[in-house]
């Protein structure tokens, strides 16, 4: 388990990590949420022990990382830009680990084979692709066989294959019972990963959520419909019962009523239909529009969002906690 306790960091002016308070919990896949620049590495970083806290505390089965004996059989970890020495090959890159951290030579081979590089493990890694490289990073983290593992954006860069690969390896670790803390600005990404979701934005927790919440909040479905005859379905649609609303290219959007119903209603009517599709909210946008007052550096100076475009839980969210809590 990973606890953290009113976690601060500070450069200077900049505030990095902002009162984050939240646990990361074993057996589940974490998703860590939030824009460029929200402090996702620098929470990361304090985790390892590699960045010191402003203030407040984080600690790994209770302890801080610099009392764990041989952290690597703790804590795993895959950073962004993982260094290592060009001209080593992979297998003697994990053996310099192995060997100052105490870990048994055969573990090398282990996690060679489950990141599938023992093919290519006495090459120079220098020739390593973007994925290979990951693969070896990932092998890295898993070398000391540790119960909690950190994954920084792991699958930026990789094509789809490499990212179907990461994203199966961590529900195994997960499955296992490990703790699983994973980053990414991408919200599609975490939605096929994560059980549990901690979203943050300049620094500051804006949700700790379970997927299924998350996903049953904000996906609301809707069925469109189009038809040549939108007096006659506005009239079956009125003495059923039943409101739409008008899209701008005048569909139908129906909530709370199936599209097997909606068909039959027109067929009883005799109305002729040229769509009958249903529709769900994008996460990706949800997730967007929780994080969007967060956003350092926007592409655009956007509009600000219509209240009634607000998701009703994120916008709660932040009134029980007061803006800038
Ligand atoms: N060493 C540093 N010195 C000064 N500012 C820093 C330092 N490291 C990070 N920052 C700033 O702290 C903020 C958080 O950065 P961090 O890299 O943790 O964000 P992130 O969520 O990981 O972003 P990304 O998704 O872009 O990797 C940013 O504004 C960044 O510019």
């Amino acid at each position: 388990m990973i606890e953290l306790t009113g976690l601060t960091k500070h450069y200077g002016e900049k505030v990095a990590v902002d009162h984050l308070t939240c646990t990361v919990r074993p057996g589940i896949v974490t998703g860590f949420l939030g824009p460029n620049g929200a402090g996702k590495s620098t929470t990361m970083r304090m985790m390892l022990g590699l960045d010191r806290p402003t203030a407040g505390d984080v600690r790994i089965d209770g302890k801080h990382y610099a009392d764990l004996h041989d952290p690597l059989t703790y804590i795993g970890a895959l950073l962004e830009a993982e260094p290592w020495h060009p001209g080593r090959s992979a297998y003697h890159h994990l053996l310099c680990l192995a060997q100052s951290n105490r870990i048994p030579a055969q573990r090398v081979h282990q996690v060679l084979d489950t990141v599938g590089l023992t093919s290519v493990a006495r090459k120079r890694t220098k020739g390593f692709s973007l994925g290979m490289g990951q693969r070896l990073g990932i092998a890295a983290a898993l070398l000391g066989d540790p119960r909690v593992l950190l994954f920084d954006e792991p699958v930026n860069g990789l094509d789809p294959e490499g990212i179907h690969w990461i994203r199966n390896l961590m529900k195994d670790l997960a499955a296992q019972g490990r703790t699983v803390f994973v980053s990414s600005h991408l919200m599609s990404e975490m939605a096929l990963t994560a059980d549990h979701l901690v979203v943050i934005g300049q620094g500051r927790l804006l949700a700790d959520t379970s997927m299924a919440e998350f996903i049953a909040r904000n996906s609301r479905s809707f069925v469109r419909v189009r038809t040549p005859q939108p007096e006659a379905l506005r009239d079956a649609l009125h003495s059923a019962g039943i409101t739409a609303q008008s899209s701008a290219d005048g569909a139908f959007e129906i909530r709370d009523v199936g599209a097997a119903r909606l068909g039959d209603l027109a067929a009883e009517h005799g109305i002729v239909l040229h769509e009958l599709s249903p529709q769900h909210a994008s996460l990706e946008e949800a997730f967007m529009r929780l994080t969007a007052e967060t956003v350092e550096y926007h592409a655009h100076d956007g509009e600000p969002l219509p209240e009634e475009k607000q998701p009703a839980w994120g916008a709660d969210w932040r009134q029980r906690r007061g803006k800038g809590a």
